[in-house]
């Protein structure tokens, strides 16, 4: 079996041009621009790229966009005023608190700073207990952007069994919640899971989230299981791989996410999704 390829590059781009064309909508309705803000503690590499990434991703459907860049020895109390501020400034719709912070400053507390109304990542305790009850909340982007893959490839969920391998508060645990709210069968898996290849092998979809490389191999899947990758994991300068083993389970799965070029680009369109939804709902109650 060849795997159907979940392109994420490509649905990428069909949502960048539906996003871009309903912030005009928008605009020339209101006169609002979405306006995201980036709270970004220096010191991070990775930080930076991605960071430069969700500028690019801003300024091609028309946001706005800017950066507050707060040093690397900045402490909880600078780092929570930051957050207040634009929290309270009516002039900005989405908060990104750049993850991770350095060791010093505790993220919960950053998190539980936000005005969860523009909380675009949906870390806020309010938008994870609100997406748990099935209530309007702002949804954490990777795992949005899974669920856009599958909805693209309209691949069907109800009665499906669903394996989530990992159980973090950006990925796996909204994820599972997604999955569950169209109606899969939910197993969620993790490091302490006895027989995690057995598990696997019951998933008609199977979403990792660990950051293991190569976790995940063809032998564990069920043969045509839809495969879900989220994971980052650098292995070699320059070189990305993802949770699964792609040699092995491409040729097991019935469709398979790619790494790079699966959920990731379309991480960053949820984003823009989430902010375009902050601005519409804070424009409703102004
Ligand atoms: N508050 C916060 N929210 C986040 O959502 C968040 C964060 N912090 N910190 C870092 C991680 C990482 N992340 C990615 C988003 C897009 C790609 C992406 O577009 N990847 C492409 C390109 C990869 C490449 O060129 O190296 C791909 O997979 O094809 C990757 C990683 C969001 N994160």
């Amino acid at each position: 079996m060849t795997a159907l390829l979940l392109d994420g590059r490509v649905l990428a781009k069909e949502l960048k041009a539906q996003i871009s064309q309903q912030a005009a909508e928008f605009k020339a309705r209101t006169g609002y621009v979405p306006q995201l803000v980036v709270v970004q503690v220096a010191g991070n590499a990775a930080s930076d790229w991605y960071v430069r990434s969700i500028r690019r991703s801003c300024e091609g459907v028309g946001f706005g966009f800017a950066l507050h860049l707060l040093p690397e020895t900045c402490d909880q109390t600078t780092l929570e005023a930051a957050i207040q501020q634009a929290s309270n400034d009516p002039s900005i719709h989405g908060i990104i608190i750049q993850m991770p912070l350095p060791s010093q400053l505790s993220a919960d507390g950053a998190v539980a700073a936000l005005n969860p109304q523009k909380d675009v990542d949906g870390l806020h305790p309010t938008n994870a207990g609100r997406l748990a009850q099935g209530l309007p909340a702002l949804v954490p982007n990777t795992p949005a952007g899974g669920m856009a893959l599958l909805d693209r490839y309209q691949i069907s969920l109800a009665g499906k069994h669903a394996v989530v391998v990992g159980r973090s508060n950006v990925v796996g645990k909204p994820l599972a919640q997604l999955l569950l709210a169209r109606h899969a069968t939910l197993t969620i898996c993790h490091s302490r899971t006895a027989n995690l290849a057995e598990v696997i092998g019951q998933g008609d979809i199977v979403a990792a989230a660990v950051g293991k490389a190569g976790l995940v191999t063809g032998a564990m899947l069920k043969p045509g299981a839809v495969v879900l990758d989220f994971g980052i994991n650098e292995v070699a300068e320059g070189q990305v791989v993802g949770d699964v083993d792609w040699e092995s389970a491409s040729k097991v799965a019935s469709a398979i996410t790619p790494v790079p070029g699966g959920t990731g680009p379309v991480t960053n369109m949820m984003l823009l999704q989430n902010t375009l939804q902050a601005a519409q709902w804070l424009a409703e109650q102004a």
